[in-house]
């Protein structure tokens, strides 16, 4: 065809004039009239305009191509069980301009601007498609289960010339083509494309009979090939795709799209649908079809999501446990400008020492400051203003929630304030303090309190903590002692300031403009307002909306609020806050972050969830004593940290120096807290946080110790024989732990009333209150979970009778062997020496 007009062309391509001069002008063509001219060159620049702002290739290559893409969905029955899996088919094809021919017309669709001159330019193309399709035939007649591919071919290559001014949808669906560049979907299902391309074209009216007989035919085939058939006609319709794309001029090579699929070592349905860009409900039928019936919902393991993932067509990439939450985390960029921020403070002490007290203080003095009514909320931690920038203390004093944080891997806090009341000096609990703030390396400012009373002896207090290796800078150490009162507020400035001394030396630095994170202070479940977490932000900024991960749980921030109960937008470095909106209470100590997308969110808190349990099983095999030694590797140097707890300082200074007497070149024995009574939660925190074993000699774990112990599966012994406890330590040391003789306690009762009768001495009303109480096994009498008497029953009675044993929950009336003094409060605890075998 010669020259036309744009009106002659418009009617050509089914547009109207205005709109077709409009895009003309926008291809940078000069008519502007309806009779105007229209060359060929014209319609070249106009299809190339068209070709680009749909997202075609520009290069000169693409210059004279367009490419259809159709997407059919049609059922075929698979394999010899009779299922059936709905396939989806995407087919693509490619036309070529050829110089010589000129374009034909047609079309509709008002927004698919290059699809209209697909018309105008398929009659002229018609010729080369056929025979490309010849040749894509005969490669694909390489391989049998090709067969139907070739069809499709040549139907393809037919359906154009048959029909010159065919409407697009005609052409689209004559190639089968696999591959497909924006649209992902089913591609790597691409076999039984092959065989439903035909049938889905045939749904959708536009072949015969034949066709469809011919799809049957296909169908017979590959029912007779069976799996391996498909498998092979699957690769082979790739490549053949792929070379018969060559000759095409296809704009890509057409290979189905194989996509390397990260799967982790669980994946729910609808996930795994979703990184092969397909419907749940495909796989969910491609794994019927396997023999799985599953939900969408439903998580499968790695190994299946391998197995669907390849049946799609795709490459499985088994991704590591983490390898998500480590792809999350490292997709968070915290660079930016610097600002030094404030430090965060802990406060810590021996009891009644003053720690609240000076809390309190600094808290209503210096928080309220300027607040309307100055009420200040207690939210685990509270920011006050100096004139260096400000500190931030976290709110809940003492050793508990220092270590709980630190066992989670936790550095909140830069400073440590010790409190230490100057009329009572060093006491246990200030040694413990130090010990913590040594082990977790923050730098300490001791605060002698209580100077204003009269019996103030700060200089005994310096002298006392000189014995434990911190130092005064009067005397030349590195540690400042300030003098304060938390009654009168004396010196409370100078120990700010003495904070803000300490913390320019550790440079804290942290980028504002980043995405927020930090550490969960304290969270608690509130009536009203559901998960409610005090978080510290150590670094960026936490906005109200953003997603935030938070230990295990997850959520998008619904309300910030501040420690004075004011809502707030944001919240910057070293700003506690208190969040809502995540989906439970993650633990003191969890780290949080935000993330940008609320998915992997939800995925890294599922997974963290699921894992949890692992690492605490894991845990659990490692803190044994046993297999600490085994499990060390060579380069490693052995380190074998205890907690130690004993009944008398007598008992505990002798096995403290006993078992770090067991030191050797290759192991080293370290007691890295030990003090005098029951192991609390603060013992089992820092066993957590230094890996150490928990040993109690005489002693036993209170209710939150227990708690601690039980959750992170750490290792708990209990021993009365000195040279028995060094002796096991030595064993294991030594790799040689022979099968041995473990106590488990059966049962406890706890002392509810004393009776004393004249001839039978002291019997103690009791109730059990764990396990069993047995009449012949040997007891032990705990006061305040301290072992004060070992021996066995003289009677064990319910009501009147003498039994054998009594059950959890019941009374009963207990009578020790030669011993009378049972008090109201004391425990009972009844055990037995099992033979335990060494697992390694
Ligand atoms: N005279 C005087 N009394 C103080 C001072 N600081 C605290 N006290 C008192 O010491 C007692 C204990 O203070 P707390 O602040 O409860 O001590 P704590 O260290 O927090 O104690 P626990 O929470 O039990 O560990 C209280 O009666 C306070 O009033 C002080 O500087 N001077």
């Amino acid at each position: 065809m010669s020259e036309m007009t744009v009106k002659d062309f418009a009617v050509k391509v089914g547009r109207d004039v205005p709109r077709l001069l409009e895009q003309m002008k926008e291809a940078g063509l000069g008519q502007k009239a309806e009779n105007d001219a229209v060359s060929e060159e014209d319609k070249r620049q106009l299809l190339d305009y068209l070709t680009k702002s749909h997202g075609g290739s520009a290069g000169a290559g693409a210059k004279n191509r367009i490419t259809l893409t159709r997407k059919t969905r049609s059922r075929i029955k698979s394999g010899d069980r009779g299922k059936s899996i709905e396939v989806q088919v995407r087919k693509k094809r490619t036309y070529v301009k050829r110089e010589e021919e000129k374009p034909a017309e047609e079309p509709k669709a008002q927004d698919h601007g290059p699809r209209q001159l697909v018309g105008d330019m398929a009659e002229a193309e018609a010729k080369r498609e056929a025979e490309a399709a010849e040749e894509a035939k005969r490669r694909a007649a390489e391989e049998s289960a090709r067969q139907a591919a070739e069809k499709v071919e040549a139907e393809k290559a037919q359906a154009v010339p048959t029909e010159p001014e065919i409407p697009v949808p005609e052409l689209e669906t004559a190639a089968p083509s696999p591959e497909e560049a924006p649209a992902p979907p089913k591609e790597g299902r691409a076999e039984p494309r092959r065989a439903a391309v035909k049938k889905a074209s045939g749904k959708a009216g536009k072949k015969g009979r034949d066709d469809r007989d011919d799809d049957r035919g296909d169908r017979e085939e590959r029912r007779r090939g069976g799996k391996k058939a498909k498998r092979a006609e699957r690769r082979g319709g790739r490549r053949g795709g792929s070379q018969g794309g060559g000759k095409h001029g296809f704009q890509k090579p057409t290979q189905p799209i194989v996509r390397e699929v990260s799967i982790p070592e669980s994946i729910s349905v609808a996930d795994l649908a979703d990184k092969m860009s397909i419907k749940a409900n495909e796989v969910i039928k491609a794994m019927f079809t396997m023999g799985a019936a599953v939900t969408i919902n439903q998580t499968i393991d790695q190994d299946t999501a391998a197995i669907v993932v390849e049946e799609m067509g795709h490459k499985p990439k088994l991704v590591k446990d983490d390898a998500l939450e480590t792809e999350v985390l490292e997709a968070i960029s915290y660079e930016g400008d610097e600002i030094t921020r404030s430090p965060v403070v802990t406060v810590m002490g021996h009891v009644d020492h003053g720690k609240t007290s000076l809390l309190d203080y600094i808290r209503r003095a210096k928080v309220a400051t300027g607040e309307a009514g100055g009420i200040t909320q207690h939210i685990g931690a509270y920011h006050v203003e100096d004139d260096h920038g400000g500190v931030t203390f976290l709110d809940t004093p003492g050793h508990a929630a220092f270590t709980a944080m630190r066992a989670r891997g936790a550095k909140a806090t830069d400073v440590v304030v010790l409190v230490v009341a100057a009329d009572d000096g060093v006491m246990p609990q200030t040694i413990e303090a130090v010990e913590h703030s040594k082990a977790a390396g923050v730098p300490m400012v001791v605060a002698v309190n209580k100077i204003d009373k009269s019996g103030a002896d700060p200089d005994r207090v310096k002298n006392e903590l000189s014995q434990h290796g911190v130092i005064s800078e009067e005397w030349g150490g590195d540690t400042q002692f300030v003098h304060v009162s938390a009654k009168s507020g004396e010196g409370i400035e100078t120990l700010l300031e003495a904070i803000q001394l300490v913390s320019e030396v550790l440079e804290l630095k942290a980028v504002p403009e980043a995405p927020g994170k930090g550490v969960v202070v304290e969270s608690r479940l509130d009536k009203g307002r559901g998960p409610v977490a005090t978080v510290l932000v150590q670094n960026g900024t936490l906005k109200k909306g953003d997603i935030v991960l938070a230990g295990l749980h997850y959520g998008r921030v619904r309300a910030l609020t501040n420690e004075l109960g004011k809502q707030v937008d944001e919240a910057g470095p070293s700003m506690p806050v208190e969040v809502q909106g995540l989906d439970g209470t993650p633990e003191a100590g969890d780290d949080f972050m935000v993330v940008a997308d609320d998915k992997k969110a939800r995925e890294v808190a599922n997974f963290r969830q699921g894992k949890y349990r692992e690492v605490r099983l894991a845990r659990q095999q490692k803190a044994k004593l046993e297999n600490m030694f085994s499990q060390m590797g060579q380069e490693e140097a052995a380190k074998l940290n205890i907690v130690l707890k004993a009944d008398v300082q007598g008992s505990l200074e002798a096995i403290k120096g006993a078992l770090e007497e067991l030191s050797t070149d290759e192991v080293q024995v370290s007691v890295v807290s030990s003090g005098v009574g029951g192991i609390t939660g603060t013992d089992a925190n820092l066993a957590l946080a230094s890996e150490a074993i928990v040993i109690g000699f005489n002693v036993r774990a209170d209710a939150a110790a227990r708690e601690i112990i039980e959750r992170e599966g750490l290792e708990l012994r209990y021993y009365s024989v000195i040279y028995q406890l060094i002796d096991e330590v030595k064993q294991a040391m030594s790799g040689m732990l022979e099968p041995e003789w473990k106590e488990e306690i059966v049962g406890v009762a706890e002392v509810r009333d004393v009776f004393r009768a004249p001839k039978i001495g002291a019997v103690a009303g009791c109730m059990v209150v764990e396990g069993t109480v047995h009449r012949h096994k040997k007891i032990r009498v705990l006061r305040e979970n301290v072992v004060i008497y070992e021996g066995e029953l003289e009677s064990l009675r319910r009501y009147k009778d003498d039994v054998q044993e009594v059950r959890n929950g019941m009374e009963c009336g207990i009578g020790v062997k030669n011993y009378n003094d049972v008090q109201v409060g004391d425990k009972i605890e009844v055990f037995d020496q099992v033979k335990v075998e060494r697992t390694l």
